[in-house]
């Protein structure tokens, strides 16, 4: 559970197209099924001004962002989330589901595009005031399956038009960053059947909830 609160925050990480919707969605219909209170969100996003942001620094592939300026913007929308809606879910004791996270700009606008790390760190510090999920779901694949699966589904927006090159990037900045915490993120081979997949989540988030239940009636017990 979130050590500042009573809920438990959940992100999906991973290169394009590795299945985060598809598992989150499952994850979802399990946690409704088992009658856990919980929130869905996503980033960019998940707030009115979020979602205008999403618009201007993806889905206007002609427009230039230049890495620093994207990297503000992703920064804008967490910041405006965290404060506008996980903070409060968390307070309630809500499950909190978020796809993508600070975890992305540091393998897109990090390790994709170069941005200095320390920079990254110092900012995403002001924008979440240091708050972390509590598990991190990294699906993780060859960014060329993942590139074609996204490109059924039409027109590729901003960053899944960058080169192989850039994602092969993202994909290593990802890794790096579960091999730092262990203990947080679970790397999942994003190539599996998505049942098989979805039973390896439930697995996961189903010990941690009741962990967490062990440890809110040991501290009321005790
Ligand atoms: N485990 C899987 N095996 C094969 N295909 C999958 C699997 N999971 C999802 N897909 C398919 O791959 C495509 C992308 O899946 P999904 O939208 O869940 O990925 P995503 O990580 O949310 O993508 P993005 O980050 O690009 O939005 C969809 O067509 C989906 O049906
Ligand atoms: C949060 C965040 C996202 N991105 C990139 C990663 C993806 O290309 C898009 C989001 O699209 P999705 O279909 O919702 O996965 O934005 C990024 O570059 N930096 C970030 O911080």
């Amino acid at each position: 559970m979130s050590p500042e609160s009573r809920g438990l925050f959940i992100t999906f990480e991973g290169p394009e197209g590795a299945g985060k919707t598809t598992q989150i969605a499952r994850l979802v219909e399990q946690l409704e099924g088992a009658g856990v209170a919980h929130i869905l969100t996503r980033e960019p996003g998940g707030t009115p001004l979020g979602t205008r942001i999403r618009q201007v620094v993806l889905l206007e592939p002609d427009l230039q962002v230049d890495p620093l300026p994207e990297f503000l913007l992703y920064s804008a929308s967490r910041a405006q989330l965290v404060g506008q809606i996980i903070r409060p879910a968390l307070a309630r004791g809500e499950v909190v589901v978020c796809d993508r996270y600070a975890d992305s700009s540091l393998a897109y606008q990090g390790a994709g595009r170069g941005l200095d790390a320390g920079l990254l760190a110092q900012i995403t510090q002001a924008a979440t005031g240091g708050l972390k999920p509590d598990l991190t779901f990294l699906l993780d694949l060859d960014p060329a399956i993942g590139l074609a699966r996204a490109a059924t589904r039409g027109e590729p927006d901003r960053l899944e038009r960058a080169d192989l090159a850039f994602h092969q990037r993202v994909r290593a900045g990802f890794l790096a960053l579960a091999q730092q915490e262990p203990g947080r993120f679970h790397v999942l081979d994003g190539t599996q059947e998505p049942d098989d997949l979805a039973g390896q989540i439930w697995a996961v988030v189903e010990n941690k909830l009741r962990m967490g239940q062990a440890e809110a009636h040991a501290s009321s017990s005790g």
